[in-house]
C-alpha cells in the first residue's frame, strides 16, 4: 500500500512542481548529508559567508526534523571536515561557535521531537567552548530514543581508517588480535561511526558530485543522490524527493 505522501517539490527555480510518492515500507534507515553551497548561497544575494552558514544551521533543523517525521533512524551531517581548518581564520572562529549558537537556538525542539545528539570526529582538536556545547549536546538527549543525529565534526574519512588501522596493528603487536581475526564487522566497530548501520542515502547539495574525505569505508553500498539545491534552501520536499529516488533504485518487486 503506497502511502500517498502529496508533498509539493519546488524546485530551485520555482518554475516547476510535481507530487512525491514515499513508501512506508522502504525509508532508508541511515541518510548521510555534505551540506554544501552556504557560501554560494550568501555570495548570490550578496550576503557575508557566515550568514549562508548560519541558515544551514537553520536546515540542519528543518531536515532533523522531516527524516525523524518521514522514519529515518540515523542522520548523519558533514558538519566541519578536517580540511575546513584550512579556511579563512575569522570563518573557522565563527564555525567553530554554531554547536554553541546550535544549543541555545534549536536543540530544545529537537528534544521535543525524542532526537539523540552524537558526534564524531577529533574533538580534542578543537576550542573548549566548541567542545563543551557538543558534549552539552549530547548529554542533554541522550536517554532520547528517537532519530539519531550524528554530527561529523573535524572529521576526516581517511584520518579515521589511519588511526583504525594503527589501533589493529597495536592490538596484534600487543598478542589481544591475530590477523586472521579482521574482519569487516570488526573494522566498522572500531571506525568512528561504531554502532551505527552503514548510510543507505548519501545526499550532497550544491551540484558538486565529489565525496570529500567523508565516510569513505561506510558508503560502499549507498546510493549517491545530488541536487543543485545549496545547503541553506535544502527543505522537506527536497528531503523527500531523494528518498522517491533511493526507493526508485532500490525497489525489489519483492525479490531479492
Ligand atoms: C562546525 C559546525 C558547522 C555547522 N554548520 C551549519 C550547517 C551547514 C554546514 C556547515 C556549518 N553546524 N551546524 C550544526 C552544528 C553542530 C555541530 C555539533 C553539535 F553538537 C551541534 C551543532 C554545526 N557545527
Amino acid at each position: 500500500m503506497i502511502k500517498r505522501v502529496q508533498a509539493w517539490l519546488s524546485r530551485k527555480d520555482r518554475q516547476e512542481e510535481q507530487p512525491v510518492e514515499i513508501s512506508p515500507d522502504n525509508i532508508p534507515r541511515h541518510v548521510a548529508v555534505i551540506m554544501d553551497g552556504n557560501g554560494r548561497w550568501a555570495k548570490r544575494r550578496g550576503l557575508p559567508r557566515i550568514v549562508g552558514h548560519q541558515n544551514g544551521m537553520k536546515a540542519v533543523k528543518r531536515a532533523t526534523i522531516a527524516a525523524n517525521d518521514l522514519g529515518v533512524e540515523f542522520l548523519t551531517m558533514y558538519a566541519f571536515s578536517t580540511e575546513n581548518w584550512k579556511r579563512p581564520k575569522d570563518e573557522v572562529d565563527f564555525l567553530m561557535r554554531l554547536p554553541v549558537e546550535f544549543l541555545a537556538l534549536e536543540l530544545d525542539e529537537l528534544i521535543e521531537k525524542n532526537v539523540q545528539v552524537r558526534v564524531m570526529g577529533d574533538s580534542n582538536a578543537l576550542p573548549n567552548h566548541t567542545r563543551k556545547a557538543m558534549e552539552e549536546a549530547v548529554e542533554r538527549t541522550k536517554h532520547n530514543t528517537g532519530l539519531i543525529l550524528n554530527f561529523a565534526l573535524n572529521y576526516g574519512s581517511r584520518k579515521e581508517i589511519e588511526d583504525c588501522m594503527r589501533e589493529l596493528g597495536n592490538d596484534i603487536k600487543a598478542g589481544r588480535l591475530s590477523p586472521e581475526e579482521i574482519t569487516s564487522e570488526l573494522i566498522d566497530s572500531r571506525l568512528l561511526s561504531g554502532g551505527l548501520p552503514d548510510p543507505d542515502l548519501l545526499i550532497r547539495t550544491s551540484g558538486e558530485m565529489r565525496l570529500s574525505n567523508f565516510m569513505l569505508w561506510q558508503i560502499a553500498y549507498s546510493e549517491l543522490w545530488f541536487t543543485d539545491v545549496y545547503w541553506p534552501e535544502f527543505d522537506k520536499s527536497h528531503l523527500l524527493q531523494a528518498v522517491a529516488e533511493y526507493q526508485r533504485r532500490t525497489r525489489r518487486y519483492g525479490g531479492l
